[in-house]
Formats: structure tokens, C-alpha cells, sequence
């Protein structure tokens, strides 16, 4: 039987949920799930498919209506969302309900350096921006949703998390 754990990483673009999420997966021998592709699985689109031709608003219903199928199903289980899923709905309550929350937190500066190697036209929220732009989005990005990633249970800090490091704040918070 696995372990009755949930772990469900949250933060900004670039953070490094879904990088960091299947390394812990597979340390812990858990089940990884990265929401996103999930989400792209069962709609056959692709994140950039959903936004450009179906809207936002209909990529946060997807994303609620994944992420609680998620948290109500199985046991023993990472779980990488995307980096608005907190703050929509109620899912950040509803996380919190499920499971053990992780908040990444990394600097803009390495977030900035990560997503401008990155492809970011995979990314609809810095779909067309120039370099300049990236960095203003990521400021007003966190300064909307900081507050809710900060109602995580665990707050990860630095730019070089590993999972050792996680393991120790889980052990910590477990005991507590
Ligand atoms: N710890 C890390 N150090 C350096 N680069 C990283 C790290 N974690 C992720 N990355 C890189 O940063 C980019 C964003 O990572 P990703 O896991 O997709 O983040 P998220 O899912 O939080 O948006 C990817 O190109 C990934 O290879
Ligand atoms: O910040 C956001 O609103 C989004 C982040 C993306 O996930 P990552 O945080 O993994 O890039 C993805 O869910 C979608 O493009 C929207
Ligand atoms: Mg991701």
C-alpha cells in the first residue's frame, strides 16, 4: 500500500514544479502527475491550443475540475500544478484540504534566466513578450498570487532546492 500522502507543488513559471515534481516522484516512489499535462491528455490540446481558441476562463474551469478529480482519487502522489492553478476557484483551499502543500519559491532573477532558455511560446502568459516584458509579468505575477502560494504548508526558498532539502521540511512538518 503506498503511503497516504499528497504533495502538491506550487509557485510562478519557471519555479521548477514540474522538473523538481517527477525527481520527488521518483525518490518517494510515488505517482507523478503534472496537472498540465494531464489536462492536456484528457482534452487532446495543448495548453497554448486551450488558450488561443477556447479562452482562459475555459483553461481554470479545466484546471479546477483536473485537480480536484486529482486530489479525490489516489493516494501517494506528487502533484505539479501551474502556476495560476492556487489562485482560481477555490483550489487553494481545496489543496490545503488534500493535501500537503509546497510552495517554490525562486527569485525572479533565476526565474528569469530559466524561462528565457525555456520555449516560451509553450507558456500562453508570456506568449509575445520581449525580454524587457518577461521580467515586468513575472513582478506583477508574483505581487497577484504571492498571497496565495504563501498559504502553502511548506515554503521552499532558494534557487537550488533539492530534494533532500524538501524531505527534511517534510520530516519537520510531520513531526510538528
Ligand atoms: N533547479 C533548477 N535549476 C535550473 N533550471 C531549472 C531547475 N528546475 C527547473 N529548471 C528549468 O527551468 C525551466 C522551468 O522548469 P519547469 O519545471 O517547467 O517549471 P514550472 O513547472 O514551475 O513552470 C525548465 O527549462 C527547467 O529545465
Ligand atoms: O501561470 C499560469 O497561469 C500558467 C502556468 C503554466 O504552468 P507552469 O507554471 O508549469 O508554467 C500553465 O498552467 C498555464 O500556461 C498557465
Ligand atoms: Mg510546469
Amino acid at each position: 500500500m503506498r503511503a497516504p500522502l499528497k504533495i502538491v507543488l506550487v509557485g510562478l513559471p519557471g519555479a521548477g514544479k514540474s522538473t523538481f515534481g517527477r525527481q520527488l516522484a521518483r525518490q518517494l516512489n510515488f505517482t507523478f502527475i503534472d496537472l498540465d499535462h494531464l489536462i492536456e491528455q484528457e482534452t487532446g490540446k495543448k495548453i497554448s491550443e486551450i488558450f488561443e481558441e477556447e479562452g482562459e476562463g475555459r483553461f481554470r474551469e479545466l484546471e479546477s475540475q483536473y485537480l480536484s478529480e486529482v486530489l479525490e482519487g489516489i493516494e501517494g502522489f506528487v502533484l505539479s500544478t501551474g502556476g495560476g492553478t492556487p489562485c482560481f476557484n477555490d483550489n487553494m483551499e481545496l489543496i490545503n484540504e488534500k493535501s500537503v502543500s509546497v510552495y517554490l519559491e525562486v527569485s525572479l532573477e533565476e526565474l528569469l534566466r530559466r524561462l528565457s532558455k525555456d520555449q516560451l511560446g509553450k507558456r500562453p502568459m508570456f506568449a509575445g513578450l520581449g525580454q524587457g516584458e518577461v521580467i515586468l509579468k513575472l513582478k506583477n505575477l508574483l505581487a497577484s498570487r504571492e498571497g496565495y502560494y504563501l498559504q502553502s504548508k511548506i515554503k521552499l526558498s532558494g534557487d537550488d532546492l533539492s530534494t533532500e532539502h524538501l524531505m527534511s521540511e517534510l520530516m519537520a512538518y510531520f513531526r510538528s
